[in-house]
């Protein structure tokens, strides 16, 4: 089983405008609501590739609701801890441009946080567990690696999107993968890139620091795979971008998905690219069949 841990999930209110001008009356084109957070999406996607997975996480009120309806609805598993207060609204709004308000999220109780910890002591070394997103903030800076000292005493392996601090403290527990995109991967360092050798050179300092594999996504540019044994470039196809929300956490589940099938990290990331573009070029999270019609068109080579 693949579990997927959701510290912040949401609904995403995905909006289409013309010539949004701030501060005057504005009117959507359309307009879409969605199931999200990152983990979530994780296995909204590993579901629809057919491979066993269950969300976790904290869910509350009418919001949270909506969420648990439409996994559920879909066959999606979930095993959320229940909090007092509403899972956040996420606007992603699609104008001339793509602009991101996300958030905050609820306050979870100290009794809540604890729920979620014993939850995950009971996975089994057999299991793989991805941690992703951001924490609402009333938990302790330091949940993350709480979580990950528990699943670490049950054997299981575990994947981590996360940024910044929470995402160093926990790269010494030996994460099977991280997946930082360029920006992410800048401010964790606090550097600026300016050639494709200072990328690799960072990329590389995530090995170093402890994660087993590591892909550095670049949209549209595609990605860069670090492995103890090379580095992968691979290439994204071409097409029309939709909504790219989700588009790294579908990337995630392709490539963890196929990872645990065939232990094979080149077919692995080849699934990874094709559902991120996949996802790109789609108003929702990719099916399948785009998935796998894009499969042929993702290009992978050792650099
Ligand atoms: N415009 C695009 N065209 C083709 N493929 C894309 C595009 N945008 C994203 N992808 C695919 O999805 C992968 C992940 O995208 P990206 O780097 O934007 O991740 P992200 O920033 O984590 O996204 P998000 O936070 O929205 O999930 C890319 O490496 C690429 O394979
Ligand atoms: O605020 P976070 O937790 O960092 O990101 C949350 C989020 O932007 O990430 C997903 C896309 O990756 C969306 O479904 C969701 O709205």
């Amino acid at each position: 089983m693949i579990y997927t841990v959701t510290l912040n999930p949401s609904i995403d209110y995905v909006v289409h405008a013309d010539n949004v001008k701030l501060g005057e009356l504005n009117y959507m084109l359309s307009d879409l609501k969605l199931p999200g957070g990152k983990g979530i999406n994780v296995s909204r996607i590993l579901h629809e590739l057919n491979t066993d997975t269950t969300a976790l996480g904290f869910i509350g009120g009418f919001t949270g609701e909506f969420i648990t309806t439409w996994l559920s609805r879909d066959g999606v598993n979930t095993d959320f801890v229940n909090v007092k207060e509403d899972t956040r609204i996420n606007i992603k709004l699609k104008a001339d441009a793509e602009t991101e308000i996300n958030g905050k999220g609820p306050a979870i109780s100290e009794a809540e946080a604890n729920q979620l910890l014993d939850n995950v002591e009971k996975i089994s070394s057999e299991d793989m567990i991805v941690l992703s997103g951001s924490m609402p903030p009333t938990l302790p800076k330091d949940y993350y690696e709480q979580l990950v000292k528990r699943i670490i005493e049950t054997g299981a392996s575990f994947v981590i999107d996360t940024t910044g601090d929470a995402l160093k403290s926990v790269l010494p527990y030996g994460p099977l993968l991280v997946k930082p995109n360029l920006e992410e991967l800048q401010q964790l360092f606090n550097v600026t890139f300016s050639t494709k050798e200072d990328i690799l050179h960072y990329g590389k300092q995530l090995l170093e620091l402890g994660a087993k594999n590591v892909i550095v996504s670049m949209a549209g540019e595609g990605a860069l795979l670090f492995t103890e044994d090379a580095i992968y470039q691979g290439i994204s196809p071409k097409g029309e971008v939709k909504n790219s929300v989700g588009a790294g956490d579908s990337m995630i589940a392709g490539f963890i998905g196929e990872f645990r099938k065939t232990g094979d990290v080149e077919t692995a990331f080849k699934m990874g690219l094709a559902s991120g573009s996949a996802t790109a070029f789609s108003d929702d999270l990719a099916k399948k069949e785009d998935i796998l019609s894009l499969l042929d068109k993702v290009k992978v080579t050792r650099i």
